[in-house]
Order: structure tokens, then C-alpha cells, then sequence
């Protein structure tokens, strides 16, 4: 089969054309370093099936970190058939400093001029015929985007695919370094190795990997630099190959691209005026707090204008408003209009509530639908394990999708409108000082989605250390699979009338950034460590999030959702339902009446004595606590899908009624699930992307901290409950040592960055 590959800067729509070609859903966001390893698909409009490889996004072919490396190797030594080189064509120079490096590899190459409708939209004139002459390869104008063009593109690559084609430079023969550049090209073609002009040209900018590769050759490239005098760059021939480069395309292709008078200036200024309140050197923080806010009242608000809270207004949920409001039709009073993810919740509830008793009216053999047919249908095995277990764990997990679903779409949009990378990028001038880097945060945020994705983005690190870190941080960033929890436990809150729903996931997830951070500040103060990766991005220009781009994510994320629900989840409900409905009951093996003899109840109760120090496990429900918790591992909205085994089977009140916690207990019991072990798929991850020694301090770091915040929260509310003063004067105390730690290790930075400082 053929292979074309797609490479390119970051950022200009790789992922975006692959997606188009191949119809498959991979990850597209508004920032640079979304794809950080290699992603193939089919292509099939040809006369044969072309696979198509998405590259991660690279500014250069001379690689610094892991992610640039795949791209460099995958072009190198994979050969494909032909190189599709996307350019976005509103940054057109910038982008072929890259497609300078690619032409001198001996492959066939095609130019994709991506982003042309945003070329027509400014009124901007693009001359292709010119830059394919210029460049001495195909060129065609494409929108990734608008799906415009690519199967000319396609065919294009095709013809181009069928002839080889030799690399070549861009330097002339009257350049100084032409010579030396030819020499090795032509030592390195002697020894059999392809692609010698590429090699050869990495050699003499004594490129880390090409110097290794051919140690016996660097005599030669020395030798030269002592007859070597440039005024600019001394012999530092990188700078000085980069710099022809440059010239070359200033020189070549200032006059391809004309810009509209006044088109693409509007386009800059709109953004810069955006960012001139967003990412407001004062207001940029508080405003992502706000926008975050907002983002959980409308998903998780029972009460979305306070009416109750506030104005004492009570709803009665009759006739119209029962129907608006999708709650009910027992006539309770509601708090207020609920937020849109409320609504829908309460809709997927109605219904999934019908679906559940129509299988216990079949159960139990057809008798009175409603509380007689479920009675009914628990007593035997099957309805029992049909009703009770798998359709009731089942329908706790997924009654929450309408709200991940608003949750991620909120995200994506986030993502898309190009708002997420200024999050970084606030967040990195806010924290620089106390050791973190935006670079770090990128992964951290893209956490907020899975932390699966998130812990393989950190290979964008260069450094180990920081590696590491953001790798042990990431459970603080609430995935997906965790919100289901939030939204069970706001319910319990809201229920036992000590907090909003709303309030409580947003200060999960606030609460979860702050702590990474607090957290970093304590891992520096115990480690010498002050490198802070320098934090370079392009920010990207804001635009509207368009419905392909968030539809295709919120579409992954919804088939996921479902098909772990179908799989792993049902198949973890079928074992749980086993071990709490059976057990030794009246001295024998049996079906029992009361939970507390069923073999998870011996389980649990053994287990709960290692929790007894965080306070969920006391108690006779902690051993269901304890169980549930460490369900997660195996995915975490199982924890959500055993508490509904234990707290609704068969209970006429939602679980949300029968679950007791205090305010405390509730965040003890939160602060737990968040921080501990991640799911199973995230913990082989980290495994993969670690070294043992390292994996192994990671594990203990997970069920250390989860652990130890866990019992402090616990035992910092109990004394704040008991004797309030008490409780102030050991929080004051533990704010004064997080406030030394800050300024020890800002210090410290500061002093370390001095010294690099008189070094250079
Ligand atoms: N207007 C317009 N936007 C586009 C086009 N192609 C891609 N985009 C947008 O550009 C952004 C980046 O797209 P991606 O496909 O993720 O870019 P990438 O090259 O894969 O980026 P990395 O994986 O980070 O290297 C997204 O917001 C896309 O919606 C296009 O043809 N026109
Ligand atoms: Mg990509």
C-alpha cells in the first residue's frame, strides 16, 4: 500500500486534512502540540487505498524533543511515498523555513497551500504557480477546513508519488559553505546511507543526531570552520545555514503572497484586541476563574438564578413547568429553573427510569407495573442481575453523559476559539516565578479531557525532571470519567442542604489547579531542582469554534463513553452485583437478604481499616465507600456505578438521598477519587512513558498525597466543626508554611537564574 505523509508546522491543519481524508475523528485543537505521535488512516477515493500518516507538528527537522523526533524518523528511514508538506498559507514564509529542510530529503513532495479560505475571506492574492516554480514541486491550495480541494491534492500526490525525486539546496555555488555541504554529501552517498544531501547539510550545522551518526567526519566540517570568517555568525554554521534559509525565502517569496489592504491587519487587530482583555496582565486570571464558573454553573446549577436561594422563590413542577423543567411529575417543589445540564439530566433520568421498570415489568413475569413489578423481579437471579445490577449501575453512570457532554463541549470551544492556549500562557506568567512553566501546562490542561492523551503530551518536555512532575500532577486535572463522580456527589450536597451542586464541582476543579500548583511549589522545596522550561508559543489567532472541529470531539467523546459503558463497565457492575448479592447468610451460601453478609461487605470491611484515617471509611457505610473507591482503578466512572448498587438497590429515593456525608467527608471522599490512582489505561501510560524508578515514586506519590490530603481535609474539618478557633489556627499555620515554601523556592529560582545569567 502507499503511504503519504502529512508534515508541517504546528498548528497549521495537519490533523485537520487527515481527519478530512481518512474520516476518522482524531484529536484537532487550536494550539500548537495537539498530535504528539504519529496517527495513520485510509484514504480511498484512488484507484488503490493510500494510507496516510498524520506527523506531529515540527518547526525544523533538527529535533529537540521526542515528539519531533518521530516526525524526523518517520520521514527519514520510513520512506513514504510522498511527503504532503501542509503550509498554512496565512504565514506562508514562516512556514517554509520547515519545506526549505524537507526538499533536500530524496523524496517526492507535494505542497498543501491549507488555510486559502481564510486567504479569500481577507482578500489576499496567493500566486501558486509562482511558488511551484520557485520551489520545483506541485502546489495545490486546499481548505482542510472547508474540505475544499483534497481530493485534487490526493491525485496530485499520486503522480507525484510515481517518480523519485532528488533533494536539493538551497544554497548556491558562490556560498562558502556550498562546497563543504557537497563534500560530506558526497562521503556520507559513499557509504551507502540515503538521503545524503539531508545528512550531509545537518552534518555541517552539526545537527546532535547527524554529529553522532558520523563522528569520523567532523575533522572535516572543523577543519573548514578555521577558514571560515563570517561577520554575523562567527562559525556557528546552524545559525548561519538558518539564516540562508531566511534569505532564501525573503528573497524568493516575499512577493507570493499580497496582502488586501486592510484584510488580514483587521483579522490581527481583532485578535490582539480580544487579547488585550483576556489575557489582561491583571484581569486575565480572575476573568479564566470566571469563565470557569460559568462553565460548571450552567452544567451543574440546580438553581440557575439562585430564585430560591436568593429571592426564597419555590417552583412547583406542574403541568408546563413539570414538562420545561423535565423534573419529576410527583409535584415536589424545585429549587428554580435548573441549569441547561440539570434540565437534560433530569430528562435522561424520566426516561431511563421507564426503561429500567419495563425490564423489571418483563422480570417479573408481567405483574403490576411500577414498585410491585421491580419487587417482583429482584427476588429472582436474572431480574436481579438485570435490573438491580447492570441496568442500575448503568443508568447511574450514563445519566450523567448530558452533562459531560455540555462539560466537553464547553471545553471544546474553549479549545477551538484558541481562549485554551491563552490559559497556558496566563497561567505561565502567573506561576514562572514559583517554578512552572505554560510548557507544562499544555498537557495539564489537555488532563481536563483524559489523562491518557495528557500523560503522553508531556513528552513535548525536554526536560526529565519536569517530565516527571507534570506526569505525578496530571490526577489534580479532573478527567471526564471523574465528572460523573462530581455530579453524584453534588447531588449529595445539594440534597443534604450544606452547598450548591455547581459550587462544589467548580471547587473540585479550581481546587484541583490550585493544588497542582501548591504541590509544585512543595515538590521543589524537597528536590534541588530550578529548571523552568522557557515557554515559547505562537499564540494562535482567535476564531469562532466551528461545529466540525467540536462535533467530531464531543462524537468521540460520546462513543467512548458509551462503548466503556457497555464493556467495562457492564462487565464490572455483573462482578460487584455478584459479590454484594450473594454470600453466607443463616450458615450457608445463598442469595442474601442483607448486604452486610454478602462477600463484598467481608471485603469491604477488611479493606476499610486502611482508610479509617481519611474518615469516609468510618462508619458503616465506609466499607461501601472503600469498595467504591477502588473500583475506580479499573475505570473511574465505576465508582458512580457501585455506589449506585449499594445506595439504590431497591431504595425508592434517588442515591443522592441515601448516601450520607458531612460537608468534610464529601471533600475527603472527593479529594480522595481525584487525586489517587488514575484508571488502569492512564497508570500503563505513565508506566510507558517513565522509567521504572521513576514509575514506581509516581505510584507512591498518587496514593501518598491522595491519601495524606485526604485525612488532613477530614481531620481539618472535624476540628474546624468542633472548635472552630482550633481549626483557624492550624489552617493559619499551614497557610504560613505554604507561603515560606512559595518564597523559599522563588528565591532560590531567582538566585539559580542569576547564576545561568553571569554564565552566559
Ligand atoms: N480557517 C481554517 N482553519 C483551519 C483549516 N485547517 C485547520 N484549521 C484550524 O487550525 C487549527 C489547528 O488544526 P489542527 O488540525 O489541530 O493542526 P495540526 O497541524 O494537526 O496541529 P498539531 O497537531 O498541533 O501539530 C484548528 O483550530 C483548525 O480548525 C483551514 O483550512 N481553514
Ligand atoms: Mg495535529
Amino acid at each position: 500500500m502507499k503511504r503519504f505523509a502529512l508534515a508541517g508546522n504546528p498548528n497549521c491543519g495537519k490533523t485537520t486534512l487527515f481527519n478530512a481524508l481518512t474520516g476518522s475523528t482524531a484529536h484537532v485543537g487550536n494550539w500548537p502540540g495537539v498530535t504528539v505521535d504519529k496517527k495513520t488512516g485510509q484514504y480511498k477515493k484512488l484507484d488503490e487505498t493510500v494510507e496516510i500518516v498524520d506527523l506531529p507538528g515540527i518547526y525544523s527537522l533538527s529535533p529537540y524533543t521526542p515528539e519531533e523526533i518521530v516526525s524526523r524518523n518517520y520521514i527519514l528511514d520510513e520512506a513514504p511515498d510522498c511527503v504532503i508538506n501542509i503550509v498554512d498559507a496565512t504565514n506562508l514564509e514562516r512556514n517554509l523555513y520547515l519545506t526549505t529542510q524537507i526538499l533536500e530529503i530524496d523524496v517526492p513532495v507535494v505542497i498543501a497551500l491549507n488555510m486559502t479560505d481564510i486567504v479569500s475571506k481577507n482578500g489576499d492574492k496567493l500566486n501558486k504557480d509562482e511558488l511551484s516554480k520557485k520551489l520545483g514541486v506541485p502546489v495545490v491550495e486546499i481548505s482542510a477546513l472547508k474540505d475544499y480541494n483534497i481530493d485534487a491534492l490526493m491525485k496530485v500526490a499520486d503522480e507525484a508519488s510515481k517518480a523519485p525525486r532528488k533533494g536539493n539546496l538551497i544554497l548556491n555555488s558562490e556560498d562558502p559553505l556550498y562546497h563543504l555541504v557537497n563534500d560530506c554529501r558526497i562521503a556520507i552517498e559513499y557509504r551507502g546511507i540515503k538521503n545524503p544531501l539531508f545528512h550531509a547539510v545537518k552534518l555541517v550545522e552539526l545537527d546532535e543526531i547527524e554529529a553522532k551518526d558520523h563522528e569520523d567526519l567532523i575533522p572535516m566540517v572543523e577543519e573548514f570552520k578555521k577558514t571560515f570568517s563570517n561577520d554575523t555568525f562567527g562559525t556557528d554554521f546552524e545559525a548561519y545555514i538558518a539564516d540562508a534559509r531566511y534569505q532564501y525565502i525573503s528573497k524568493n517569496f516575499a512577493n507570493v503572497y499580497e496582502k488586501a489592504q486592510t484584510g488580514e491587519k483587521e483579522e490581527k487587530t481583532k485578535s490582539d484586541k480580544i487579547d488585550r482583555v483576556m489575557t489582561h496582565r491583571i484581569w486575565g486570571l480572575p476573568l479564566f476563574i470566571v469563565i470557569m464558573f460559568f462553565i460548571f454553573h450552567f452544567t451543574f446549577a440546580e438553581d440557575l438564578f439562585y430564585l430560591n436561594a436568593w429571592f426564597g422563590v419555590e417552583i412547583h413542577n406542574e403541568g408546563f413547568i413539570n414538562f420545561l423543567t423535565g423534573m419529576g411529575y410527583e409535584g415536589e417543589p424545585l429549587a428554580g429553573i435548573p441549569s441547561l445540564g440539570v434540565f437534560l439530566q433530569n430528562w435522561m433520568g424520566w426516561f431511563s427510569g421507564h426503561f429500567i421498570a419495563g425490564f423489571q415489568w418483563i422480570c417479573s413475569g408481567f405483574q403490576e407495573y411500577g414498585d410491585v413489578a421491580a419487587e417482583a423481579a429482584s427476588a429472582t437471579w436474572y431480574g436481579s442481575l438485570i435490573c438491580d445490577g447492570i441496568l442500575n449501575g448503568l443508568d447511574a453512570v450514563c445519566s450523567f453523559i448530558p452533562q459531560i457532554m455540555l462539560l466537553f463541549l464547553f471545553i471544546a470551544i474553549l479549545e477551538d476559539t484558541g481562549y485554551m492556549a491563552r490559559i497556558a500562557f496566563i497561567l505561565d506568567r502567573a506561576f514562572r516565578k514559583f517554578g512552572l512553566s505554560g510548557k507544562a501546562f499544555i498537557p495539564m490542561l489537555t488532563g481536563f479531557g483524559c489523562s491518557v492523551p495528557a500523560i503522553m503530551a508531556t513528552r513535548t518536555l525536554e526536560n526529565e525532571v519536569e517530565k516527571n512532575r507534570t506526569i505525578r500532577l496530571m490526577t489534580c486535572f479532573s478527567c471526564g470519567a471523574k465528572a460523573p463522580i462530581w455530579g453524584l456527589l453534588a447531588a449529595v450536597a445539594t440534597y443534604a442542604g450544606f452547598g450548591y451542586g455547581d459550587v462544589f464541582v467548580f471547587t473540585i476543579y479550581l481546587g484541583g489547579i490550585v493544588l497542582a500548583i501548591i504541590l509544585a511549589i512543595f515538590m521543589r522545596v524537597f528536590t534541588k531542582d530550578t529548571y523552568v522550561s522557557p515557554f515559547i508559543m505562537e499564540l494562535p489567532q482567535y476564531h469562532l469554534p466551528q461545529p466540525r472541529n467540536v462535533g467530531a470531539h464531543l462524537w468521540e467523546k460520546l462513543k467512548h463513553y458509551v462503548i466503556k459503558a457497555a464493556t467495562i463497565i457492564a462487565a464490572s457492575l455483573v462482578v460487584i452485583w455478584f459479590l454484594q448479592t450473594f454470600g453466607i447468610e443463616n450458615g450457608g451460601w445463598a442469595m442474601v437478604e442483607n448486604m452486610d453478609n454478602s462477600f463484598i461487605a467481608y471485603i469491604g470491611k477488611a479493606l476499610q481499616y486502611i482508610f479509617y484515617p481519611c474518615g469516609w471509611a468510618i462508619g458503616a457505610d465506609g466499607w461501601k465507600h472503600t469498595v467504591s473507591s477502588i473500583t475506580g482503578l479499573v475505570a473511574k466512572e465505576n465508582v458512580v456505578g457501585t455506589m449506585a448498587l449499594f445506595f439504590n438497590n431497591g431504595v425508592e429515593e434517588g442515591m443522592e438521598e441515601t448516601i450520607q456525608f458531612t460537608s468534610y467527608g464529601l471533600y475527603s471522599f472527593a479529594i480522595f477519587n481525584l487525586l489517587t490512582f488514575p484508571c488502569f489505561a492512564a497508570i500503563a501510560t505513565a508506566k510507558a512513558e517513565q522509567t521504572k524508578k521513576e514509575f514506581l515514586k509516581t505510584l507512591g506519590f498518587w496514593f501518598g498525597i491522595s491519601y495524606g490530603l485526604s485525612a488532613l481535609v477530614y481531620w481539618l474539618g472535624a476540628l474546624w466543626a468542633v472548635a472552630w478557633w482550633a481549626g483557624m489556627i492550624v489552617t493559619l499555620a499551614l497557610v504560613a508554611f505554604l507561603v515560606f515554601a512559595a518564597y523559599f523556592v522563588v528565591k532560590r529560582n531567582k538566585k539559580a537564574s542569576s547564576i545561568v545569567a553571569l554564565e552566559a
